[in-house]
């Protein structure tokens, strides 16, 4: 298994950019990615048209092609990975970024009728436990869901409080936000309520670039506690799975933003711009793992969404 994987995706064009007649510069084909820059003031192909190979490269632009990549088979290459290294006892870390607009939400969290990566694992962990507890393994699942907004941690789970948690670090545990809400969850109907509690007191805007921009990065996290017996001895395996959706890079002359919004932008590409990423176009999902036995930590896959 990889301990890292890229994958970029591909998103239709807005009716913006429609109204804009704006170019589709994006090819793809198997795992590479070429792009070709139209504004290169030269006829060398070799510098208009630059090649990437990832580990993935979805096309989803446009629905009616052979090759259109579904949220199912986002969820087949990438999540499905993610559950099975829970049940391993590996720590997993999902993660979105890229501009703003390039359909970081709708890879992580989807449409209802249209589930992205989150709701997909989730259901797919309790369809699995209910396998598992068929053969004597006993199960606890914990959720929380915090947002960063303008450096401030907020509680999404606990309605909108605008109080600012602590982040603190725990000699053994590592860093943890001091008194977030964990709630304990029994099937996927509970889990889907606390997604779509956080996700109704999430801070999200209208921008020029997308009607319902997230203005904070979001953090769900999954820790998921299986009990049984290992050669007669009772054991426990704790995984945590982290499933993060940034808020996206953005220009304040693209967005139109001012006042608020502007204010929020800067904090938001100062984030995204410490990893690395501010202003490039990009947006996506990473995951990481961690093996709890051995307290190594491995990144899975990174996925980049370009638009
Ligand atoms: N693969 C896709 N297929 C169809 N529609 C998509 C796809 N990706 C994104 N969209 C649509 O594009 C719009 C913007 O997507 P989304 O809100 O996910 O962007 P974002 O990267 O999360 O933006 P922000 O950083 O501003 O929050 C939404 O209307 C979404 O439904």
């Amino acid at each position: 298994m990889a301990s890292v994987k890229v994958a970029v995706r591909v998103r239709p064009f807005n009716q913006r950019e429609l109204d804009m007649g704006a170019q589709l510069i994006i090819q793809m084909k198997g795992k590479t990615t070429g792009i070709l820059n139209c504004k290169a003031n030269t006829r060398d192909e070799s510098i208009r048209y630059k090649e990437f190979t990832f580990d993935y490269s979805y096309w989803s632009h446009d629905e009616k092609s052979e090759n259109y990549a579904s949220q199912e088979r986002v969820y087949n290459d990438l999540g499905k990975e993610v559950v099975d290294c829970a049940f391993e006892g590996y720590n997993a870390c999902v993660f979105a970024y890229g501009q703003t607009g390039s359909g970081k939400t709708f890879t992580m969290m989807g449409a209802m009728d249209n589930q992205g990566l989150i709701p997909r694992i989730c259901k797919a962990l309790f369809d699995r436990m209910a396998d598992n507890s068929k053969r004597g393994t006993t199960h606890r699942v914990q959720v929380s869901y915090l947002e960063i907004y303008q450096e401030r941690v907020a509680d999404l789970l606990r309605g909108r409080d605008t109080t600012s948690l602590k982040v603190r670090e725990h000699p053994k545990k590592g860093p943890y936000v001091q008194g977030l809400t964990t709630c304990l969850v029994a099937n996927y109907s509970h889990i889907q309520e606390c997604m779509e509690r956080g996700n109704a007191n999430r801070t999200t805007a209208a921008t020029n670039m997308n009607d319902v921009s997230s203005r904070s990065h979001a953090i769900f996290t999954i820790t998921f506690v299986q009990a049984g017996y290992c050669d007669g001895v009772p054991s426990e395996t704790v995984s945590k799975i982290h499933l993060v959706d940034l808020a996206g890079s953005e220009r304040a002359d693209s967005t139109g933003a001012t006042g608020q919004r502007l204010k929020e932008g800067a904090h938001i590409n100062k984030i995204v711009g410490n990893i690395g990423l501010r202003n490039i176009g990009l947006s996506g999902a990473v995951q990481r793992t961690e093996r709890r036995k051995e307290r190594k930590e491995n990144f899975l896959y990174r996925t980049e969404t370009r638009c």
